[in-house]
């Protein structure tokens, strides 16, 4: 859901004016920090070109932010994703990703990185939520929740906007939820992630775009598998605030 929410915080900046968010593709909009790609160059160095205020994207976990994202008291949109569907999305992505390790077999997959926890996945541990959430309680933080994204966009895209500092009406609230629904999004060059250069990704294996959905997991686990992720899942998350749905 990052690159969702990236697109939707670039319209609701941008008070919803489509041409405006159509400047450059996502990656240059908003620096991801901690990205170096030879062709594109440092994330960092694209942010530290940057006036403030700026939006940048990170993966990194809370406890490796840079401490002046909490000394500057930095605005923090922190995307979560059910992690079951999280994992095939990831799963596919590698898939994709040239530098990422490649794994074809879901269930290695499954197996290795969500419950052996080995580290194979580009960026460690895949339950990340806990320790946001028990961190960073008293700071400027709002959740994304994908689930939440696509089952009520309109609310998920209006509390944004508040926490932004943007009040946006009707008509803009609608025109960012038409323009940042999967379909429409799936055909913005801009913001499909296609302008990520080939050295990265391989659009043929699979779209970076691929369904968006919520559930897809149900397509992927198999009994073994999912009772396994939930005993991992009640372990791990014990104690976060943050309640994932699975019953789509
Ligand atoms: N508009 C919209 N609606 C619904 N879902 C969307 C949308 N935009 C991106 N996506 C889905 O988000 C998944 C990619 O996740 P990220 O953007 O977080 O990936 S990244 O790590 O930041 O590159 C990937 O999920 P899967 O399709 O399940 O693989 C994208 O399809």
């Amino acid at each position: 859901g990052t690159t969702w929410t990236q697109e939707i915080v670039d319209l609701i900046q941008n008070e919803g004016d489509v041409d405006l968010t159509q400047r450059a593709p996502t990656h240059v909009s908003f620096p991801f920090i901690e990205w170096i790609i030879p062709s594109i160059g440092s994330g960092l160095e694209q942010a530290n070109a940057m006036p403030s205020p700026r939006t940048l994207k990170t993966h990194l976990p809370f406890q490796l932010l840079p401490p002046s994202f909490l000394e500057r008291n930095c605005q923090i949109i922190y995307v979560a994703r059910n992690p079951k569907d999280n994992l095939v999305s990831y799963y596919h992505f590698h898939r994709m990703n040239k530098p990422l390790p490649h794994s074809t077999v879901w269930a290695r997959f499954c197996q290795r990185t969500a419950l052996a926890g080995h580290l194979e996945i580009s960026l460690g541990q895949h339950f990340h939520t806990l320790h946001h959430t028990q961190r960073c309680f008293h700071l400027r933080t709002v959740y994304s929740v994908h689930q939440d994204m696509y089952l009520n966009p309109k609310h998920e895209i209006w509390k944004l906007g508040e926490f932004i500092g943007k009040k946006l009406d009707g008509s803009v609230l609608g025109k960012i939820v038409h323009h940042t629904s999967f379909d429409v999004m799936k055909q913005n060059p801009m913001a499909n992630c296609s302008a990520v250069p080939a050295e990265v990704t391989d659009r043929s294996v699979s779209p970076f775009m691929r369904k968006g959905a919520v559930g897809d997991w149900k397509n992927h686990f198999i009994v073994a598998q999912n009772e396994r992720f939930d005993e991992d899942y009640q372990r791990r998350m014990a104690g976060t605030s943050l309640i994932f749905h699975f019953q789509f």
